[in-house]
């Protein structure tokens, strides 16, 4: 996240991190937390990495230097990312982790809501992006997980912003016209959380940008509200 501050204990309890174990431990991606055993992600991070036995899951973390040997993790029973997805910026930039035992709810691990299917992305006036992805564009992984505030907007000022993409209706951009505060490598598969009427939402799922935090080059977000027809028929089947 570029721009962004520190979040506190227990700010984003829905907020996992997903590493992989090979050549060594790394955070690679963000996740959301959606029911006891199920996590929602990006596509595009199993794109080198599609053996489920290669990756770890960390929920309730704060900082990256929390994690050890001793920590606890869970393990991925079941990969399914979306039929449709090729790359990031082609969309469909959607997957479901089904964890390998259900993970009890607590003040530091537990779900968040699934947005309505109607489109009201416009009326989501306080939206949040977090992970601990880069802080800048030749940046690292960040050890406390940061947050920041954003604002989404039209996706034909999005579509005008990225003339030579296909900003689609299952895509939401989300910046400011100045840049400085955005998602960045690292925070790919996170949440962009939106707050509404006192619950919090897992409104986009966070795909590409050109850069970070590029003035006039908004991030760009998978519109979960599209998918939850797909998320429920995946996850309900089990
Ligand atoms: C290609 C690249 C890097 O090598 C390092 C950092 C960023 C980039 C890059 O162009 N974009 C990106 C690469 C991978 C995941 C990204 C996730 C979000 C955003 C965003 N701006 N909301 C940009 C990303």
């Amino acid at each position: 996240v570029v721009g962004g501050s520190n979040s506190s204990v227990g700010e984003w309890p829905w907020q996992v991190s997903l590493h992989t174990t090979l050549p060594v431990q790394i955070h690679k991606c963000g996740g959301s937390i959606i029911s006891d055993q199920w996590i929602l992600t990006a596509a595009h991070c199993f794109e080198n990495f599609p053996l489920t036995e290669l990756w770890r899951v960390y929920s309730s973390i704060l900082k990256q230097s929390e994690i050890t040997n001793e920590t606890t993790f869970f393990k991925i029973q079941k990969m399914i990312v979306h039929p449709r997805y090729e790359f990031s910026e082609s969309g469909y930039d959607i997957a479901l982790l089904k964890l390998d035992r259900p993970l009890n709810f607590s003040a530091l691990q537990q779900p968040t809501c699934l947005p309505s299917q109607e489109e009201i992305n416009m009326e989501y006036t306080e939206c949040w992006v977090t992970g601990w992805g880069y802080t800048k564009e030749k940046g690292s992984i960040e050890d406390t997980l940061q947050k920041v505030k954003i604002p989404i907007i039209p996706n034909a000022d999005c579509q005008f912003q990225y003339p030579e993409h296909r900003i689609t209706d299952k895509m939401l951009c989300a910046g400011y016209s100045e840049g400085g505060k955005d998602a960045c490598q690292g925070d790919s598969g996170g949440p962009l959380s939106c707050k509404f009427e006192n619950n919090w939402y897992v409104v986009g799922i966070t795909s590409w940008g050109e850069g970070c935090a590029r003035p006039g080059q908004p991030g760009v977000y998978t519109v979960v509200a599209k998918f939850v027809d797909w998320i429920l028929e995946q996850t309900l089947e089990d």
